[in-house]
């Protein structure tokens, strides 16, 4: 279970959450959705260890984060942060990173390098497994940046835009599969965020939308239908609940430069 009580914080002066609480179950696979500029990775980024909030604190399968020592070392060793451009060694081969991410996580060397040469096979990386990182196309750079993610067999994933970066089409349903398998087996517990619903919707157990710095909404997407009275799809529901203001833009702006 991963919870936050009260978080605020700020860059700077500039208050980006305002004391958000949530609590997400074991083996959820829960998806921040928001306008740019909301604060997504920021609460992402809260809730991997990576930002320290002004005020409030993060639970993860009930150990306290920064707590003691102890405490974040054995988070961290149950979860895996993938920020959205994640670092990456370029003159390393892909083959050699995921070892070296795998070896981190105390994975047995068998099983670690069998689980790499499926993830290759699975992202159309085999052939470019052996080369250094540095001549990877920008999604197979994602690719591989993802594989690292999985390789770790934590049972906690936070991942930052999973979905952006270039990835193609067979990219987007093997990711979007992989995590889909991973909730209904109850196995992980994910969080991800993407700024896009389309994406998303098929496979989020809940979903977290984000306004102004607080959580304007924590559900399933029947429990959005049913708050915003809409039928259709997430994106849908989204319009109805951040961005009412879209449509009434789009036709003031053809109105006024109609040809
Ligand atoms: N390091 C930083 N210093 C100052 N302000 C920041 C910093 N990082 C983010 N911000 C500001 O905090 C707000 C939230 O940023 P955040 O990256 O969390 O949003 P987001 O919802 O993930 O956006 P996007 O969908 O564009 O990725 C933005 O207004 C951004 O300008």
């Amino acid at each position: 279970m991963i919870q936050l009580e009260d978080i605020t914080h700020h860059y700077g002066v500039k208050p980006v959450l305002r004391g958000v609480s949530l609590r997400i179950e074991r083996g959820e696979l829960v998806v921040i959705l928001g306008p740019n500029g909301m604060g997504k990775t920021t609460l992402l980024g809260v809730m991997a260890g990576v930002l320290s909030p002004q005020r409030g604190s993060v639970w993860i399968h009930g150990l306290r984060r920064r707590g003691s020592a102890a405490e974040e070392l054995e988070i961290r060793r149950n979860s895996v942060y993938l920020p959205d451009q994640p670092w990456l060694p370029a003159a390393r081969t892909g083959r050699e990173f995921l070892l070296a991410v795998g070896r981190l996580y105390e994975l047995d060397d068998g099983r670690l390098t069998a689980h790499i040469e499926q993830l290759l096979d699975l992202f159309d990386l085999r052939d470019q497994g052996n080369s250094p990182i540095r001549t990877y196309s920008a999604g197979q750079k994602k690719k591989i940046a993802i594989c690292s993610a999985l390789v770790t067999e934590a049972p906690v994933l936070f991942l930052d835009e999973p979905f952006s970066g270039g990835l193609d089409p067979s990219g987007l349903l093997t990711v979007k599969r992989i995590l889909q398998h991973h909730a209904r087996r109850k196995e992980l517990t994910i969080v991800l965020t993407s700024p896009v619903p389309e994406l998303v919707e098929e496979i989020a157990t809940r979903i977290i939308v984000l306004h102004q710095g607080q959580i304007l909404a924590f559900d399933t997407l029947d429990g959005l239908r049913r708050m915003t009275g809409r039928r259709g799809s997430l994106g849908d529901v989204l319009e109805r609940l951040i961005f009412p203001d879209t449509t009434r833009k789009l036709d003031a702006y053809f109105q006024e430069f109609r040809r």
